[in-house]
């Protein structure tokens, strides 16, 4: 399976493009890199990729498909900020089961605590709400992850630690990942390849 953007084209303003014929292109179990200026549209593609923002120019397309507009979508973002993902309001055990009955061996991986299940998600860290928010994206339907700077917010030895186990999981599952960074190194070590997205309002 393929996930494409292809010569997509977007700005939020009129007249104001901030991609301008953007092609990338990530096959199953890819763990692909996605590099760029600050402000050079990085999480504006990522969102046009899951479909979370749909005025664009250009196709996105799942093989040779239009990613699904209802049910589950196959195609997973996880971004920075794991408590702008949830609801406040949900205890923990309910926020990881939204959409599906996540594995134990899942909640294993990912090092989830039995004690945190019962908690509001502002009673944890943000590595710990992230391990929450990979493990409720990485469910067996899942067949892309868009990882938008995952673990800015943690340390390094968490850091090594959450990608460890995701890209465990994701190649048990076959996933396909684009690994959003500021981080070289980072990219570096967890990718096969890596794109470069340019600001194009700043060349
Ligand atoms: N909802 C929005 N409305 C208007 N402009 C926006 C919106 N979201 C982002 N922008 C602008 O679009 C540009 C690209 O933003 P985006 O967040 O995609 O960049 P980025 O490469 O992910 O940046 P960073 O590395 O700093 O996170 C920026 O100039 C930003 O100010």
């Amino acid at each position: 399976m393929r996930l494409k953007g292809e010569n997509i084209s977007f700005g939020y303003k009129k007249n104001s493009l901030i991609l301008k014929d953007v092609n990338i292109s990530l096959g199953s179990g890819e763990v692909l890199g996605l590099i760029g200026d600050s402000g050079s549209g990085k999480s504006t593609l990522c969102k046009i990729l899951t479909g979370y923002e749909n005025k664009y120019q250009g196709k996105v397309r799942l093989d040779a498909k239009e990613i699904p507009s209802k049910g589950y979508n196959p195609v997973q973002l996880v971004f920075q900020h794991p408590e702008k993902a949830v609801n406040p309001k949900w205890r923990m055990k309910d926020i990881l089961n939204e959409g599906h009955l996540v594995s134990q061996d899942i909640i294993e991986a990912f090092g989830i605590k039995n004690n945190w299940l019962n908690r509001w998600p502002n009673e944890l860290s943000g590595g710990e709400l992230q391990r929450f928010a990979l493990a409720r994206a990485l469910s067996p339907k899942t067949r892309f992850l868009i990882a938008d700077e995952i673990t800015t917010m943690v340390d390094a030895i968490t850091q090594a630690q959450i990608w460890s186990i995701v890209l465990n999981i994701v190649e048990e599952l076959n996933i396909g990942v684009l690994v959003v960074s500021h981080d070289q190194n980072l990219i570096n070590m967890l990718c096969q390849d890596t794109i470069y997205l340019k600001d194009i309002n700043n060349v």
